[in-house]
């Protein structure tokens, strides 16, 4: 048992009920004693799961038939003591086992991500784990389940930790080098190695910070849908998002919001947004729209341009789109496709167009990816490596990779980071 003199939480950990099976989950230095008085069998090894009656602690009656298991501390999730109990998932059966657990002495429910910040505050996740598994838990696709699932498991974590131990040793032969000299001139001393692993590791940390945020991951590429009047942008947008998330008609003008529409295509996530058409001499409100629009164009990672090629907005960033083929037999050299919303005609070729672009904006599958907030830390951490080569002595040097770890340190969340916990925490579900 683990004596950390904290409350012992509980809360529903699974998804809503009704469903088959609920799971309640119980962690802190009371877990096992309240398992104990509520079940009527005798205490087992941690990790085997028994069938039990579960009975109020106090007035004896029958709640359910259950699954009971435990975990004793450190070896525990959170790194306490845990019990889980695997209930039938009525509404009912788990309102009477909460309330039972409200009874007995020392529980209380759990708030938000609080099992995830105990298994945080006990060492068994680092920050970059915790945000992963914040992440997974809030997948949607199979790239952001990938990513997520990576972070969880420590694939930024082992990174930084890497880099760290190199800093270190960087800064050992500077502390050798400093009892050695009287000067502490940084010209002599250090040998032409220690430089090279420098500039290895900024360039490594570099080619990191290069590469697409996790949060594109999240957000979706940004694809706008844009275009004169009537060129069939919503109807477009809404073949693409399998909803009639637009308003499509004859009259031209109908769109005049930005509409979005997060889409996973082949598992990656795209957010659509249709545009109101471009034209000169619009009124007011259709004047506004298109300010939008050219907004939307300056942020859009794609643009699938539904006009005249030459008036495409920009050519790097824009498939040009070629709509409505069943009407126009007309074959533009100069569109790289024909589609149309209506008969579906090349549908499969435009996402697949779509996917290819995706492929070099999102992170590939396998690469370790990162969150904005690593990026910061690994860019601070890199200025500190470049600070080196312009440092005037060498007790500048190691100061300066001192500032370099701990920066380093905010990623795992070993320096830092105190602000950030309670926004992170929050995003986990009660009984996370
Ligand atoms: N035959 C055919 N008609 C289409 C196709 N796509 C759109 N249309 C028609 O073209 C008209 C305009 O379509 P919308 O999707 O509203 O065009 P839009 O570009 O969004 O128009 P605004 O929002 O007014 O700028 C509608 O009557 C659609 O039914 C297509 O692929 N084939
Ligand atoms: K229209
Ligand atoms: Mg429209």
């Amino acid at each position: 048992m683990t004596g950390t003199g904290r409350d012992t939480i509980y809360a529903l950990s699974s998804g809503s009920p009704p469903a088959a099976v609920a799971i309640v989950r119980i962690s802190g230095p009371a877990a096992l004693v309240a398992l104990q008085q509520l079940t009527d069998i005798a205490p087992a090894l941690p990790r085997h799961a028994r069938l039990a009656t579960l009975r109020h602690p106090v007035g004896g009656e029958a709640l359910d038939r259950a699954l009971v298991l435990h975990f004793t501390g450190p070896d525990s999730a959170t790194g306490e003591d845990v019990a889980e109990l695997h209930l039938h998932g009525g509404r009912a059966v788990i309102a009477s086992v909460l309330a039972a657990l409200c009874s007995i002495d020392g529980l209380r429910p759990a708030e938000a991500g609080e099992f995830t910040r105990r298994s945080f505050e006990n060492g068994r996740v680092d920050l970059a784990e915790a945000e992963g598994l914040a992440d997974l838990l809030l997948a949607e696709t199979e790239s952001q389940r990938r990513a997520a699932l990576a972070l969880a498991g420590g694939s930024v974590s082992h990174l930084v930790e890497d880099w760290q131990r190199r800093v270190l040793a960087l800064a050992a032969d500077v502390e050798a080098c400093l009892d050695f000299s009287d000067e502490g001139d940084v010209a002599e001393g250090l040998p032409s190695s220690w430089h090279e692993e420098l500039a290895r590791l900024a360039e490594e940390m570099g080619s990191l910070l290069s590469r697409p945020a996790i949060e594109r991951l999240r957000d979706g590429l940004r694809v706008s849908i844009a275009g004169p009047p009537n060129a069939g942008k919503s109807s477009l947008l809404n073949a693409l998002a399998g909803r009639e998330a637009a308003i499509i008609s004859d009259i031209a003008g109908t769109t005049r919001d930005l509409i979005e529409a997060p889409t996973a295509i082949g598992g990656a996530p795209f957010l659509l947004i249709d545009t109101a058409g471009l034209r000169d001499g619009a009124d007011e409100i259709e004047a506004i729209g298109i300010s939008r629009t050219r907004l939307s164009l300056e942020q859009a990672d794609i643009i699938l341009w539904l006009g005249a090629p030459c008036d495409c907005p920009d050519p790097p960033r824009s498939i040009i789109v070629q709509a409505k083929a069943d009407l126009n037999p007309r074959i533009d050299a100069r569109a790289d496709i024909r589609v149309s919303a209506v008969t579906g005609q090349n549908m499969g070729k435009l996402i697949e167009l779509l996917i290819a672009r995706a492929e070099g904006l999102l992170p590939k599958e396998g690469e370790v990816a990162i969150n904005a907030r690593h990026q910061a830390a690994i860019q601070e951490a890199r200025s500190f490596l470049d600070d080196t080569k312009s440092a005037p002595d060498l007790l500048i040097v190691a100061e300066s990779l001192r500032l370099c770890r701990v920066a380093l340190d905010k990623v795992t969340g070993r320096a830092g980071v105190e602000d950030m916990l309670d926004a992170l925490f929050g995003r986990f579900c009660i009984g996370k």
